[in-house]
């Protein structure tokens, strides 16, 4: 039960018993309140009454008396007798009259009550007798009856007056008796009733302490039973539970007591595994941590910072903080600085090591306020020396060559810039940029391999280095690309003369690997501010220029002129319209047959690229070709002529002209170690037979990438593909890779034809190529061929094939197949055979 019901039950019983208590003594005081009202209403006023009934007759028996006295005064009488017997006559009829209004008035009180009836009955009698015998005497006194009846009436009259007194007297004594009575029965109800509250005041009074008690005992039994749980909770005993007895409140009380010992269990698990985490987490974590007190010095250390610094712990603990910089006046600002901001102060320093040895160090401290002392702080200290030398590498590599150590793009960038800014200004002079590379480098670097070439360029820098002024930067743009700012410059001579210096430099021979290597260089000049008045444009326009120097035939200085940048600007106009070309599909192919000298039979024909631009008509690919190649737009076109080519070539087939297609490849699409897969995927997707396609290189292709073009060749033969040498006789004087490279078809360069009958150097040039081809076994065709004359040369030649104006120009595929058609039947005519391509 509810302690709440079991307080209110006993409330209850308490307030019943009240109540109770209360309505027994209202009902004994109605009880004794009836009776007083009976007393004064009836005992007591027939009491008076009775006492005023004898009073009245003692009156009537006294004036009675007096009357016979006056009256026995005889004679003649005075007046003053007469007055006095007047008198008490007057005062007997007032006796006569108040007595028979006091019977009257006993009678009302007497006659309903039968025992006093019967007294008033007699005192009624003996009244009337005692007027009767009293009217008598005095009427025989006034008679003045002789002496003995005179006697008689008085002696009766004495009798009655006794009669009268002991009537009433008894009727009194009876009322007084039943006052009596009424008067024990009053104090009888009061005493029940004080006595019926009293025992029921004192049984509530008990039972409501037998309750109280009870519930009170309970109630304290079982909070003493939660105290002492409490005070075991509180002396850090975690295991006590209390026994729920009941389900009232106190029952509740238990259960959440126990609940909370059970949550504070669970939280000091949470608590001891937290701490544990937390002391991993310290143990483990990579930065030092160190606990300074407010004196400064060391108060705690984790691993980290023992390892870091170098110390084992004890010899950290109470170390002075300060003494860990290695400019103690840095460490007393970083202590003050963290006292001051009372907020987390960082900062990078350096701490010396055990072994005295510096070490970078950022550093994170704020105050402490965990029962530590005032002033104690917390420092996080993180190695950062790996950062800051990778910082140094960073900045070392983002603003030099790490080949060469000279300043990079970028820290030249920067320099010019702030050059030109400073000459616009306040130094109002010429500034001259020098952009170089070295001649023919990229041979050199395949011929001697990576390694040497990156030797030579650490030796030019080396040599130019010494010949900068503090005020001029000499950089190193990647590759074998330098550029110089002379900043320190008279005038644009001035400029020529660093070139030819820079170029004299050069001309002394590296040793390298103990090889003596030559090089020169090809300088391009740009003036400030004539040539421009930015960093970029003074590049573009030098760089610009050097190409000129190039072409000028290499070590060689050439200043930037208009004329150079109207070549470059229609250099970037092929360009860009080229790279449109290819999008918009504006290009085509022309194919230029290729016939047997021994047969007359077409046995092939050469792709050859066409570009119909819409605003200058036809642009040849002698001028688009080489700027496709400079801006590496010749993957993407060479990828296409190869693909367009091979499904020409395929469509031919199927008509059932069984000749070669012959695919110009560029040195820059040899030089791609994917153009092997880029072939065989072509052909598979043309479904053409290898052996129908002929790839013709120059021999510059061959000879300038001799490693890689050598494996690229390799794979490209293994596909079973044929190869040309295209302009032979033009280029290198080396035949060995004829045999290198297994290549199956020589093709002699038109200029050698086109003197072929004028100059007999020439034919002895064609003659010695054929003979060279045929002792290596391969085919030889001749191309450029405008008459009958120079083919009729070539046939006394024994050359095998021939191209050129005499047979077709380069036509639409279209065309081709017409010619072909016709071909074929002037060879079946002329030959009456069938005539095979014999590659
Ligand atoms: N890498 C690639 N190079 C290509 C491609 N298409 C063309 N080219 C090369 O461009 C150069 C110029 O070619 P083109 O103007 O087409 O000239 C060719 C012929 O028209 C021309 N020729 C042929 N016969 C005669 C002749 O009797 N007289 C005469 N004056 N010219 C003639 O010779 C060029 C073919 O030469 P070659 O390639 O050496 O066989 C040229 O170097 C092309 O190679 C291409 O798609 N890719």
């Amino acid at each position: 039960m509810r302690v709440w019901l079991k307080l209110l039950v006993s409330y209850l019983v308490l307030i019943g018993g009240m109540l109770l208590i209360c309505v027994l003594g209202i009902r004994s005081a109605q009880g004794v309140r009836d009776h007083f009202h009976e007393v004064n209403q009836e005992s007591v006023p027939l009491l008076l009454h009775l006492k005023d009934l004898r009073a009245a007759g003692l009156r009537i028996v006294s004036s009675t008396m007096e009357y016979s006295f006056l009256s026995s005064l005889g004679g003649a009488e005075p007046v003053a007798l007469k007055r006095e017997r007047e008198g008490e006559r007057q005062l007997l009829r007032e006796g006569f009259s108040e007595y028979r209004r006091e019977l009257s008035a006993c009678g009302r009180y007497m006659l309903p009550v039968p025992q006093e009836k019967v007294l008033y009955a007699r005192m009624e009698a003996a009244g009337t007798r005692l007027l009767a015998v009293g009217k008598n005497f005095i009427l025989l006194r006034d008679l003045h009856a002789p002496a003995q009846r005179l006697i008689e009436a008085k002696e009766q009259f004495e009798a009655a007056e006794r009669a009268f007194l002991d009537a009433v007297n008894t009727a009194i004594q009876f009322e007084r008796s039943e006052l009596d009575q009424q008067e024990e029965s009053a104090f009888a109800v009061v005493g029940r009733a004080v006595t019926t509250t009293g025992s029921l005041a004192g049984f509530a009074f008990a039972v409501s302490l037998a309750v109280a008690g009870f519930i009170s005992f309970s109630l304290s039994n079982r909070l003493s039973e939660l105290r002492k749980g409490a005070q075991a909770v509180a002396a850090g005993r975690l295991d006590v539970t209390l026994p729920i007895t009941s389900s009232d409140e106190i029952g509740e009380l238990f259960a959440g007591f126990n609940s909370m010992v059970q949550a504070l269990r669970t939280s000091k698990q949470q608590l001891a595994s937290t701490n544990r985490y937390l002391q991993s987490v310290i143990a483990t974590m990579p930065d030092a941590l160190i606990v300074i007190s407010a004196k400064g010095t060391v108060l705690d250390v984790n691993p980290a910072a023992q390892a870091t610094l170098g110390y084992p712990r004890e010899e950290l603990l109470g170390r002075p903080f300060l003494r860990l910089f290695a400019d103690r006046s840095v460490g007393r600002e970083f202590i003050l600085s963290v006292d001051r901001a009372g907020q987390v102060v960082e900062t990078e320093t350096v701490f010396l090591g055990s072994d005295g040895a510096e070490l970078a160090v950022s550093l994170s401290a704020s105050a402490l306020y965990c029962g530590q002392e005032d002033g104690t702080f917390l420092c996080i200290c993180h190695d950062i020396t790996q950062r800051k030398n990778s910082a140094r590498e960073i900045h070392q590599l983002a603003y030099f060559d790490a080949l060469t150590g000279l300043p990079n793009r970028t820290l030249f960038l920067d320099r010019c810039n702030q050059a030109l800014a400073r000459a616009a200004r306040c130094e109002p002079r010429e500034l001259a940029l020098l952009f170089f590379d070295l001649d023919h480098f990229k041979d050199l670097n395949d011929s001697v391999g990576h390694h040497a070439g990156d030797q030579l360029l650490q030796k030019v820098a080396e040599r130019l280095g010494e010949m900068v002024r503090a005020s001029d930067t000499l950089a190193r743009f990647g590759g074998d690309e330098f550029v110089f700012l002379c900043t320190s410059l008279g005038d644009a001579e001035g400029a020529a003369i660093v070139a030819r210096r820079v170029i004299e430099c050069l001309e002394r021979p590296f040793i390298i690997e103990n090889r003596e290597v030559f090089t020169s260089a090809s300088i391009g000049i740009a003036i400030y501010p004539q040539d421009g008045t930015d960093t970029e444009t003074l590049l573009k326009h030098a760089d610009m220029a050097m190409y000129a120097a190039k072409e000028k035939g290499r070590n060689a200085f050439e200043f930037f002129s208009r004329q150079l940048k109207q070549k470059a600007q229609d250099r970037i106009f092929l360009e860009e319209g080229l790279r449109q070309a290819l999008s918009q599909q504006e290009l085509s192919l022309h194919y230029q047959p290729q016939v047997s000298l021994e047969s007359g039979e077409v046995v092939g024909v050469e792709a050859l690229a066409r570009w119909f631009h819409a605003e200058r008509g036809n642009i040849g690919p002698d001028r688009f070709i080489p700027v496709a190649e400079q801006s590496g737009l010749i993957r993407e076109l060479g990828a296409w002529v190869l693909r367009t080519a091979c499904l020409q070539c395929i469509k031919w087939h199927r008509l059932g002209h069984r000749i070669t297609i012959g695919v110009n490849v560029s040195i820059i699409q040899l030089a791609d170690p994917s153009f092997p897969t880029l072939v065989a995927k072509t052909l598979a997707e043309a479904g053409l037979d290898p052996a129908y396609l002929e790839l013709e290189l120059t021999e510059s292709c061959l000879m300038g990438n001799t490693t890689d073009s050598a494996a690229v060749l390799k794979e490209l033969k293994s596909l079973g593909v044929k190869i040309a040498i295209d302009d032979f006789g033009t280029g290198y004087s080396s035949l060995s890779y004829l045999k290198d490279f297994a290549v199956d078809r020589l093709k002699i360069d038109r200029s050698f034809v086109r003197e072929i009958t004028s100059r007999s150097d020439a034919a002895a040039i064609i003659k010695a190529i054929i003979a060279i081809g045929h002792s290596l076994g391969l085919r030889v065709i001749a191309e450029g061929i405008e008459t009958a004359h120079e083919e009729e040369v070539l046939v006394r030649h024994r050359c095998d094939d021939a191209q050129g104006y005499f047979y077709a120009k380069p036509m639409p595929a279209a065309e081709v197949e017409r010619f072909l058609t016709e071909r074929s039947a002037t060879a079946a005519i002329d030959t009456s055979g069938i005539v095979f391509p014999q590659l």
